[in-house]
């Protein structure tokens, strides 16, 4: 701020100031308190032949209750390590990372046996991890509900029996007739409507897909991702999305971008009706603030500015001024 104006230093706090400070600290509600899953400064460290890689850098996210959201990002940006830990098959190395109230940190392996079955469906790529080939679309729905039965944890069948609960959720995904199919005899896409109905069976708060169109072509992979939004609209589960697929951004509200572990920027996306009554999509990119305060800035923007190392700040009433280091004073 050399050849700007110095700002007045304000004058310090008084300790009632510091006190009333302090309280309304200790009062904020915590970060995500009222989100379905949160995701708080997590790391995740992968040791292999005494080498670190640092998969997950201090990841912080939220999703809301009902959302349905993707995640995109480079390759080995983190996703894959993100979505195994939401799934319960990984565990977190630090931070904290909640879903549906459970600490994923701290479960044993009873409870992450039962959070597995019931708090999470997930959908894969390979269409040969979701489907057992030998079973029926039919049997594979209702192997879900068999197994969850058996745990112990009954509940009462409110949407009716399991026989119905099945062909319902076929139906919803457009895939009644391949109930008597097996996943031999059925197309990669009918597959993946075959597979959303299984991860939905147990009505699960939380649905995850990785790359779920990945070995799909872009038609097909539309008609899975109308199947995923037809469960949110309808269930209303919280969906998650891994995703490259460029399709995706017409299909959800939010996307959110990775980047070396830590998440980097989001798109939201809302409809506005104009003056004649027209119905747009209006997309708008955000920065992510983590909680320590720090910001990416988008690659594109600091190097059309030559930003390298160090910018200068200048808040203003209403927004935050960002500038090349004009490589003035230290
Ligand atoms: N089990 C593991 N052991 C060692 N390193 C790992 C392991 N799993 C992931 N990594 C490393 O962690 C980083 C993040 O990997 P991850 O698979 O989460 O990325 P990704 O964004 O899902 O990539 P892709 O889109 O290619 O699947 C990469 O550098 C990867 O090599």
């Amino acid at each position: 701020m050399t050849d700007r104006e110095q700002p007045k230093s304000p004058l310090p706090p008084t300790l009632t100031e510091l006190e009333r400070r302090a309280a309304a600290h200790r009062d904020r509600p915590s970060y995500g308190h009222d989100a379905l899953i949160t995701c708080d400064r997590l790391v995740r460290v992968f040791t292999t032949d005494g080498v670190e890689v640092q998969a997950l850098q201090g990841l912080d996210l939220t999703v809301q209750e009902g959302e349905l959201m993707a995640l995109v990002g480079a390759s080995g940006s983190g996703k894959s390590t993100l979505m195994n830990i939401l799934a319960g098959l990984d565990v977190p190395t630090a931070g904290a990372a909640r879903v549906a109230g459970r600490d994923l940190l701290a479960m044993d392996a009873k409870v992450r046996l039962n959070y597995r079955r019931e708090v999470v469906g997930f959908v894969w790529q390979q269409t040969s991890r979701n489907l057992l080939p030998y079973l029926t679309a039919r049997q594979n729905v209702a192997l879900p509900m068999q197994l969850r039965g058996r745990g112990g944890a009954r509940r009462s069948a409110a949407k009716g029996t399991k026989g119905e609960r099945t062909k319902d959720l076929l139906a919803m995904l457009g895939v009644s007739d391949c109930a008597d199919r097996r996943p031999g005899q059925l197309s990669g896409g009918q597959q993946q409507r075959v597979a959303i109905a299984v991860a939905l069976a147990n009505s699960p708060s939380v649905l995850l897909a990785d790359e779920p169109t990945g070995e799909l072509d872009s038609v097909t992979g539309e008609e899975v991702f109308a199947a995923f939004r037809r469960a949110n609209e309808e269930l209303g589960t919280t969906i998650v999305i891994v995703t490259h697929d460029q399709a995706v951004e017409s299909e959800v509200r939010r996307t959110v971008a990775i980047r070396d572990g830590r998440t980097s920027s989001e798109v939201l996306r809302r409809t506005e009706i104009d003056a004649e009554g027209q119905e747009s999509v209006v997309a708008r990119e955000y920065a992510m603030l983590d909680r320590a305060g720090r910001l990416q800035l988008p690659t594109e923007y600091t190097a059309a500015l030559g930003m390298e190392q160090r910018v200068m700040l200048e808040l203003e009433q209403d927004h935050i001024q960002v500038w090349a280091d004009g490589g003035t004073d230290a």
